[in-house]
């Protein structure tokens, strides 16, 4: 089988976790990655064995610091079928253009805006509008939490309506700048926040609203979920529907907390301490003057992982069928 050809540009917290998950499976390859800067996570990159790429103007200092540079990034969007751009929020759309110009398809993150793009995707509610799309962008973590579980739940109930507060992570662990370190922050302080109109973009017409705080924790972001159903239903009906999810994990057994559930995907000798599913706790699951309620959290780090090896199936066409290619790129990471 002809491997199809992926490009990452941008190997950070996303950018290198999309290239070990696509080097897991048979039908796609990393051809090579690229950084602005040869710090340590570019010497694991050229350990790891990914051809090193960088900017036209900093190949010098790659080669100073004893990096093996592969070329530009240009020669490496050239040497591509598809790149999937993990640079840093609102940097991507500054990359279109030599994308266009080498006449290859991209996917971006949730950084961007869906305009972007003009497709925004989550594997579970649209995988099939991905198919030979030239541009896609992969919604953001929270955005891709509330989608795997809205989606079922609206297919199989209808959402009347969503009402959402997302206690957000305010920086992932790697992270020396951002904070709060000791304080709650209404973020954005303007109602509502990007999410529930992102969820929008994949889940057309569903009415959802959202509000965001940024909290002094690095592990993950904690959603508490309110929803008024069109079809009457018990907890224990909604419970089923989630448990069929692939990408939707039942916690309970102890874990009251974000940081046992990191403390589970380190035991699970997950890559990195991984948590690539919604963490739902199941007991939260509740029925109450006749609306639902639930709890979830989310790996920021990881969730939207699996998704971006979906989209490039959809995108390269290697797997028309949705659910053939989530069940693939499970079977491959071990989800
Ligand atoms: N972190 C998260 O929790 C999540 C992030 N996202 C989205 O994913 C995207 C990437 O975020 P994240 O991985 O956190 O970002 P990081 O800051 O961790 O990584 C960004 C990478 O891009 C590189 N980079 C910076 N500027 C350029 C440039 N001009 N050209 C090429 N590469 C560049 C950086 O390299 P260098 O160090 O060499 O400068 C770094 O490797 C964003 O859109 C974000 O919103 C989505 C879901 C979750
Ligand atoms: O995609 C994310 O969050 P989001 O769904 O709140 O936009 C990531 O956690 C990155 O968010 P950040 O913009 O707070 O670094």
């Amino acid at each position: 089988m002809t491997k199809a050809k992926v490009a990452i540009n941008g190997y950070g917290t996303i950018g290198k976790r999309v290239a070990d998950a696509v080097m897991l499976q048979d039908d796609m390859e990393i051809i090579g990655i690229a950084k602005t800067r040869p710090n340590f996570e570019t010497v694991m990159a050229q350990d790891k064995g990914y051809p090193v790429y960088t900017l036209a103007d900093r190949v010098g200092s790659m080669e100073e610091a004893g990096i093996e540079v592969a070329g530009t990034v240009e020669e490496m969007v050239e040497a591509a079928d598809v790149v999937v751009d993990c640079t840093p929020g609102k940097v991507g759309v500054t990359n279109k253009e030599l994308y266009e110009k080498a006449g290859i398809k991209a996917i971006w993150q949730g950084g961007e805006a869906h305009e972007l793009a003009g497709c925004s995707f989550n594997a579970e509610t649209n995988y099939e509008e991905a198919l030979g799309k030239d541009f896609v962008r992969v919604v953001s973590c929270n955005t891709t939490g509330l989608c795997r579980v809205l989606s079922p739940l609206n297919n199989e109930f209808g959402v009347k309506k969503a009402r959402i507060t997302l206690m957000r992570r305010s920086a992932d662990p790697n992270d020396i700048k951002h904070g709060p370190i000791n304080a709650i922050v209404p973020n954005p302080i303007k109602l509502p926040s990007h999410h529930g109109p992102d969820v929008k973009t994949v889940i057309p017409g569903i009415d959802v609203a959202t509000t965001a705080v940024k909290l002094p924790t690095t592990l993950m972001h904690l959603h508490t979920i309110n929803l008024e159903l069109e079809k009457e239903c018990t907890a224990e009906d909604v419970e089923s529907i989630l448990a069929e999810q692939s990408r939707v994990r039942f916690v309970g057994q102890g874990i009251t907390s974000t940081a046992e559930i990191m403390e589970l995907a380190k035991d699970l000798g997950r890559p990195r301490g991984d948590m690539w599913e919604n963490c739902v706790w199941n007991e939260s699951i509740t029925m109450y003057e006749g609306e639902l309620y639930f709890f979830q959290a989310i790996h920021q780090e990881s969730d939207v992982i699996p998704e971006n090896v979906d989209a490039i199936r959809a995108m390269m066409e290697l797997e028309s069928d949705g659910q053939k290619s989530i069940a693939e790129t499970n079977a491959k990471m071990g989800i």
